[in-house]
Formats: structure tokens, sequence, C-alpha cells
């Protein structure tokens, strides 16, 4: 079918919400992750839209299947940014109208739960708990460019067979619904007073919050898996330290974002999250930015007044009534200069 009036300017497909737990066993030691994985494909797929030609698509049930395949046959599985990168790069890498792959896994909270053992508390080896909503996201796009003498272009955009290709990604990563609150040292004073205004100053309130959180590390190459099979995925032997192959940023990232919530005498949210952002650049070499997404969950003291019992004044208020909606919504992006 062809149109004069329109054309495809832009086609992307794949599988979302594919669910998979994998189990590493290590001994008694057992490890897991559960992941929701989205895995969404770009390249020469654009008569499957306008000529209705299935040839050039690789089905979302084997997208799917892949999924569960490279979970089952990668070493990197327990750790969502390289377990992301595997599957990307197997996309682009088994089928050449492929040139790029986004894949987004959120994994979701298992921690080992607690057990009394001879010196006080101690791990469970093979029992779990979901502590929380928080989950860890990862989002990749795993690219195949061409290299075209010294330039590198996008490889749907030159003839594939006439140049070298090598494999590029762009990896962003963090958390979401990290659910915190304090009692204390938050105040919000000195903002905008006009005819609008009904928000009274405060030097003490609650502060709390749903953290979202993510970071972007500058693209980093992948090296092409060299086996029949295109299975393989090797992680560079040097890691750089704060770099996407750094298995200890999400850990700091997630500290030093609780460590600021706890330790900032906060001004308002906006001044909190700055401060958060700043030592996350400053901690990670390898993070180009960071953005935070952060809900102001209102709490409000309760006026008894009417029962002649104080409790508006701020830090001895007992009485909050929490405000599911509205709530504020501060959100910025900081980036390396
Ligand atoms: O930290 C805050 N930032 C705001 O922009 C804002 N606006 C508001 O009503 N309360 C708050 N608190």
């Amino acid at each position: 079918m062809s149109d004069d009036t329109a054309f495809l300017s832009h086609a992307r497909y794949g599988k979302d919400k594919v669910r998979v737990l994998r189990v590493v066993r290590e001994g008694k030691w057992h490890h897991i992750v559960e992941y929701n994985v989205q895995a969404l494909l770009e390249g020469d797929i654009e008569t499957s839209y306008t000529e209705a030609d299935n040839s050039v698509v690789v089905a979302t049930d084997s997208i799917k299947n892949i999924t569960y395949y490279i979970a089952k046959i990668s070493p990197h599985v327990l750790i969502p940014e390289r377990f992301a990168l595997h599957l990307g790069t197997h996309f682009v890498s088994k089928y050449p109208h492929i040139h790029k792959a986004f894949v987004t896994v959120e994994q979701l909270r298992w921690s080992r739960i607690p057990v009394p053992g001879e010196q006080g508390p101690t791990e469970h080896p093979h029992s779990f708990i979901r502590d929380g909503d928080e989950k860890r996201i990862v989002k990749v796009e795993v690219h195949r460019l061409a290299i075209l003498g010294a330039t590198i272009t996008y490889l749907r955009q030159v003839d594939a067979s006439k140049g070298k290709d090598k494999l590029v990604a762009n990896v962003t990563a963090g958390l979401s619904d990290l659910l915190v609150l304090k009692t204390t040292e938050s105040a919000f004073s000195g903002f905008v007073r006009d005819k609008y205004t009904t928000l009274k100053e405060v030097d003490d309130r609650i502060l709390s919050t749903s953290i979202d959180l993510s970071y972007t590390f500058a693209p980093v190459d992948i090296p092409k898996p060299t086996d029949a099979d295109v299975e393989q995925f090797t992680v560079p032997a040097d890691i750089a330290p704060g770099s996407v192959w750094d298995p200890a940023v999400p850990t700091r990232a997630r500290a030093v974002t609780l460590d600021t919530f706890v330790s900032d005498n906060s001004a308002s949210v906006q001044a909190t999250l700055y401060r958060m952002a700043c030592l996350i650049l400053a901690q990670n070499a390898g993070v180009q930015s960071v953005s935070y997404s952060l809900p102001n969950k209102h709490y409000l003291p309760v006026d008894m007044g009417y029962i002649g019992v104080e409790n508006l004044v701020p830090a001895q208020a007992e009485v909050f009534m929490p405000v599911a909606a509205p709530s504020g919504l501060i959100t910025a992006t900081v980036s390396r200069k």
C-alpha cells in the first residue's frame, strides 16, 4: 500500500513485560534476580509496516524466547547492566538487518531473610523477602555503527556490506520507588508571596518523597561477539571505577542518595536534589548526567483548634494527615561540565 501524503517516519517493535526469575546456585548459597524486561528493535523493518512483509520480522515471541535464553546462558545475568548489554548485543549481532536494540530491565527487590545465628542474626542462603517496592532500572541502547574510513555512521544509512562495523552502547541506570521520610531538618521558606499564596513558611516539617533516580554514562564501545552463534559477551578486563562496568556505581548512587536525604538540613526538595546529583557525579567518573524525579509527598499537621488542642506549631506537631494528591513534583538533571 502506498500513500502520497504519508510515510513511515519511525518504527520500533519488540516484547514488553517479559518476566523472568533467574536462580544462580553457588553451593548452598543461591542468588536470585527477578527482572521485568522490555526488548525493542529498530533496523530495516519498514516493509513489515508498509508492505505487510513479515520476512524482516523477528517475531516478538522469538524476542521473548531470546530474553529467556540469554538469562539462561549469560554469565552476567546477576548484574542488570551487563545482562541488558548482553541481550542487546545479541540482537544486533545475530540479525544483520537489526541495527539498534533498546533493552530496559526493571529489577524487583528480593533480599535475604535474616535468621538467628550463633553470633547474632545472619542471612538465609536460599530464602528471600520482598522488602519494598523499590526497583533497579537499567536502560541500554546497543547500536551497530558502520566505520567508513575515519567516519562512523549509523549502519542503516550506508551499505552495510561495504564497511566494518562496531557496537556502541548508551546506558542509563538508576532506581525508582525508593520511599523515604524524615520528621525534621527540613524547612521551606522565602518563596514567592502574592495573592495566590496560602502556604505558611515553616522552619520544620516532614519531608517525604518516592525517589526516582537515573544516571547516564558516557557512550561505551562493546566488544563484538566472535563465536559462531554470536552469544558470547565479554566484559573488559580492566574496569574503570565509576564506569558502566563498575558494579559499585548503583550501590554508591543509592547510598549517597540516602545519606544526603538523612544529613542535609533541607531548604527545599530542589536544593536537596541538587546536592544528591552533584555527589553522584563527583563519585562516579563515567557518569555524564544525573536526573531525579522527587514527588513532595505532603504530610499536613492536623488543626485541632476545634477541640482546643495545639497541633500546628511546626516542630511540635504530632498528628499529620498524609495527602496522596496533589503532590509537588520536583525534577532536575545535573550534568558534568
Ligand atoms: O521543597 C519544596 N519545594 C517547593 O517548590 C514547594 N512548593 C510547596 O508548596 N512546597 C514546597 N516544598
